[in-house]
Parts: C-alpha cells; structure tokens; sequence
C-alpha cells in the first residue's frame, strides 16, 4: 500500500494536536511515510512537534517526521499533500479583527463582515507565496486548505492560479454542522447524502437524504424548533459557541426553507449580534486564554513526562479528521462525498459562473465532481450576489491595491451597510494592518 509524504503548514496551529492524532487513528486507512510540519514562528512549531515526538514514538513508531521552519527542508521533496492552516498575524491580529469594527458599532468576527476583510486581505499574501513554494518543487501535490478566510483565499487562488486544479479549499462546518444533525438524529453522519449550496460560511442544506433516499430535513427542521440546537461537541465548547448554535433555531423560525450555516447569523441578525458582543473581550481573547493556553500547556506537559496516553488535549476532533477523509477520497479515488469550496460554472445556475462556491461533490484523483444544486430562491441568490461582489471586491482590492475597491467591498458587506461607516472602519483597519496589507491608493 502506498504511503503519502505530507506537508503540515502551520504545524504550530492550535488545531494541529487533533490533526496529529487523527493521522494515528487512520494510520490503517492512510498511511504516512514522511510528515513534516513548517511553521514561521520557531517557538509554537517546537512545542507541537516535541508534543508530536513523544506521540507518534507511542502511536505511530513508524512514521518519520521532522518540523521546520526551513522552507527548503518543507517543499524540497516529494510530496503528495500539503494541509494549509496558516493564521497571518497570529491571534494578536485576530483580536484587532474584532476590535477595530466593533469600536466604530459593526460586527467584529474572524471571517465575517470587516474583520473577515482584513484577515483576507493578510491571508492572501502568505497563500499566493505557500503556492509558489509547493509547486516550485511538486507540481502536482494536492493542496488542502483551510486557511481563512476561505472565501477570499479560494477567491484570490483561482484568479492567480488559474490552471492549477490540485488546489481545494475546505472548512469543517458543514463537516460539523452534519456530524451535529447525527447526534440530533442518532444517525451516522457519514451515511448523510446532503444537498448543500452558497459561499464559504454563507450557506444552507437544502436536503438530508438518508441511505434509501428519503430526506430527514423536515424532520430535522422540527426538532430544532422544538428543542433547539448544539453543536455535536456541545459538552466542549465555549459560550459562545453554544450561543451561535442556538441562533440556528431563530433562523429556522424565520427561513423554515434550508437549514444555514450558523456563520448567517452575522448577516441576517447584525444588530441583535451586534448586542450580545463585548468589544472589551472578543472570541480571540477567549481563545487565546482557552484553547490556545491549553493546547501549549499541555503540549509542553507531554514532552516533559514523555507520554501522550493520558492525555486531555488529544482528541480526533472534527477538524482533523476531515482534512484526512478529505485526502483519503482524492488518494483512493473513492469518490466520497464532502461539502467542499469550487468554482460555480453552472452548479448553481442562477449564480455567476466564476464564484467560488460550497456545495456536495464527490472526490477522486481528479479532484472535486459536484452535484447539480439547479436554481436557488431570490432570496438566497440575492443574497449570495452581495456576499459574492463583496468577496470578489475585496480579492480586487488586493491584487489592484485599490482603496475604491475595498471601500466598495466593505459598503456592501450586510454587516456595514453605509457607505461612511465602511470608510471609517476601512481607515482603521488599514492602519492597524499596515505592516501586511498591500497600500491601498
Ligand atoms: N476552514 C476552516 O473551516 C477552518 C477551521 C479551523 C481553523 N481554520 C483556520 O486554520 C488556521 C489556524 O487556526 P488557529 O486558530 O489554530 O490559529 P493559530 O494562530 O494557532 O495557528 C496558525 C499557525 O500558522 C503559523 N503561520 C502564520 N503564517 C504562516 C506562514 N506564512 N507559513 C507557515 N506558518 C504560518 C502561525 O505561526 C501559527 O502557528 C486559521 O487560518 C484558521 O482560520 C480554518
Ligand atoms: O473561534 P475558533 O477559533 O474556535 O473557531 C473558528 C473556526 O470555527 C469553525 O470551525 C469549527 C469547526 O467547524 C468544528 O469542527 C470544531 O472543530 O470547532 C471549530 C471552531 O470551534 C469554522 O469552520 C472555521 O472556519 C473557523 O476558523
Ligand atoms: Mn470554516
């Protein structure tokens, strides 16, 4: 059987502990030679590789793996995967995302509204630069990213990398929005076929069909409004996921139609967010003194007892394992089913062509084979249209280094609305991030 050499960007990420042990797990179903993780920041990559160390000595003695921050000793091999989960600015920039907007009175989120504008506009430098850098020495090396914010990541890739389809950009929410409707159901999530359409955390199940072929969405959509919703891993998350969770009921009370995304709830309830969010300590902070304090803490905890077999932090979350199902279809050539981000090109018909969308494909070694979604509502195409011309505005931004351009974005963005407000919460942003977003003119 073969064995893929993999590349882990980011390996400093706080997500990559539950990577690492998700790789243990399916070590049977896909088997890994070489591993080897590259992060810019020396510090966080040697506490999760000496974390990895005593991990895989325990797990997987027959792994070889090595971190880095040499690019040379990254990309200057043989690879057949690369997992991109990269944070440009750290959290410190994720804090000021939220901030800034929230400040001047408009949501602050990581991927929504400004903050999600900002972060993209950092995001794109470094991931035009990682594609540069695999396909300098691997030209067809399947690139699996989850680096945020996807829409505008995967935006800005098509359009600098037009004819390269070993690119895939993914997110685990609908991953876990449907592990969430299993638990809810007391069904196996993997045996959902969805129907699943809009932009990156901007998007509803339309359908839930079941082995047979009978649709569990009503059903479903019952339930939630009987008795709420939460997440699959409720008993781990924080408050304030617990809350966003809970919006979905009052989207559903409202759009009985489709089940969204939770993220929909920054664009159809603004102003009722906008209430519940302390600009004083944003998601950022309680992650920083959350998930990321007790990640390191317990990494560091590892390395010095040198055993990983009690340990707390280590679990086959979501996150991980997606990404590796993920490239166990395209290895195999299994064809699984995943809801993914693709360029439209008439899957969805009533959308322009060249957004890129998220919808249910199927995976092989050719890449993504989407499921015809056919034509979507007017209200849902309406809108997608804004959040799309939002997007593809602010990737333009970028490349022109157009401030017209991104004050048209942000004027757009639902979470914005007026034109005076985007300039004022641009002018801040674009001093906050002047150290990585190209000049705007
Ligand atoms: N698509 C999804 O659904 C999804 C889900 C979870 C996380 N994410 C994304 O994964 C990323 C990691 O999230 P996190 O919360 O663990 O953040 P994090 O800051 O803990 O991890 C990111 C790591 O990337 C490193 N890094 C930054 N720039 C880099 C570069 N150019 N090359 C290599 N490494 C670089 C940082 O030093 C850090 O160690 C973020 O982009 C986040 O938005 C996406
Ligand atoms: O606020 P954070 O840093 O905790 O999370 C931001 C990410 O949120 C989503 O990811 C979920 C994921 O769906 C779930 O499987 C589980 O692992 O938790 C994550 C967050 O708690 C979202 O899809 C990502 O894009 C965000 O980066
Ligand atoms: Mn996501």
């Amino acid at each position: 059987m073969k064995k893929f050499n993999i590349l882990v960007v980011g390996g400093g990420s706080t997500w990559t502990p539950g990577l690492l042990k998700s790789m243990c797990v399916r070590q049977e179903s896909f088997p890994i030679n070489q591993l080897t993780m590259l992060d810019t920041n020396a510090d966080r990559q040697k506490v999760i590789g000496d974390f990895a160390n005593v991990l895989f000595n325990e797990e997987y003695p027959d792994i070889k793996f090595q971190y880095t921050t040499d690019k040379e000793v990254a990309f200057n091999q043989e690879l057949d995967f690369v997992f991109v989960q990269m944070r440009t600015g750290g959290f410190k920039m994720r804090e000021q995302d939220e901030k800034i907007p929230l400040s001047l009175g408009v949501i602050g989120q990581e991927t929504c509204g400004p903050g999600g504008f900002a972060y993209g506009m950092r995001s794109i430098k470094d991931m035009i630069e990682l594609v540069h850098d695999v396909r300098k020495y691997n030209k067809e090396a399947w690139i699996l990213n989850y680096t945020n914010p996807a829409a505008i990541v995967a935006d800005a890739l098509k359009r600098v990398f037009p004819d390269d389809n070993h690119i895939l950009n993914i997110c685990d929410q609908p991953e876990n929005l449907l592990r969430s409707y299993g638990r809810l159901l007391d069904r196996d999530p993997r045996s959902f076929d969805p129907v699943y359409f809009g932009l990156n955390h901007f998007g509803w199940f339309t359908h839930l069909y079941d082995e047979t072929g009978y649709d569990l969405l009503p059903e479903l959509r019952d339930k939630i409004l009987d008795g709420g919703f939460r997440p699959v891993d409720f008993e781990q998350r924080d408050k304030s996921w617990l809350e966003t969770y809970a919006m979905v009921e009052q989207m559903v009370k409202d759009f009985p139609e489709y089940l969204p995304n939770t993220y929909l709830q920054y664009y159809l309830y603004p102003d009722k967010v906008l209430n519940k969010l302390d600009p004083d300590f944003t998601r950022s902070n309680e992650v920083m003194a959350g998930r990321e304090k007790r990640v390191f803490t317990e990494c560091k905890r590892v390395a010095e007892v040198g055993t990983a077999q009690d340990s707390s932090v280590v679990h086959n979350d979501a996150h991980g394992e997606f990404i590796i199902i993920v490239a166990e279809s395209i290895a195999y050539n299994r064809g699984d089913h995943f809801v993914v981000i693709l360029e439209n090109n008439g899957i969805v018909e009533n959308l322009p062509n060249d957004a890129m969308i998220e919808v249910a494909a199927s995976l092989t070694k050719q890449g993504p084979r989407p499921y015809a979604v056919g034509e979507i509502p007017t209200f849902y195409k309406g809108l997608i249209e804004g959040q799309f011309a939002y997007e593809k505005l602010t990737v333009e931004a970028f490349l022109e280094g157009s401030y017209q351009k991104a004050l048209q974005a942000l004027t757009l963005n639902r979470t914005i609305v007026s034109a005076g407000k985007a300039r004022e919460v641009l002018d801040a942003l674009i001093e906050a991030n002047k150290d990585y977003w190209p000049t705007l003119t």
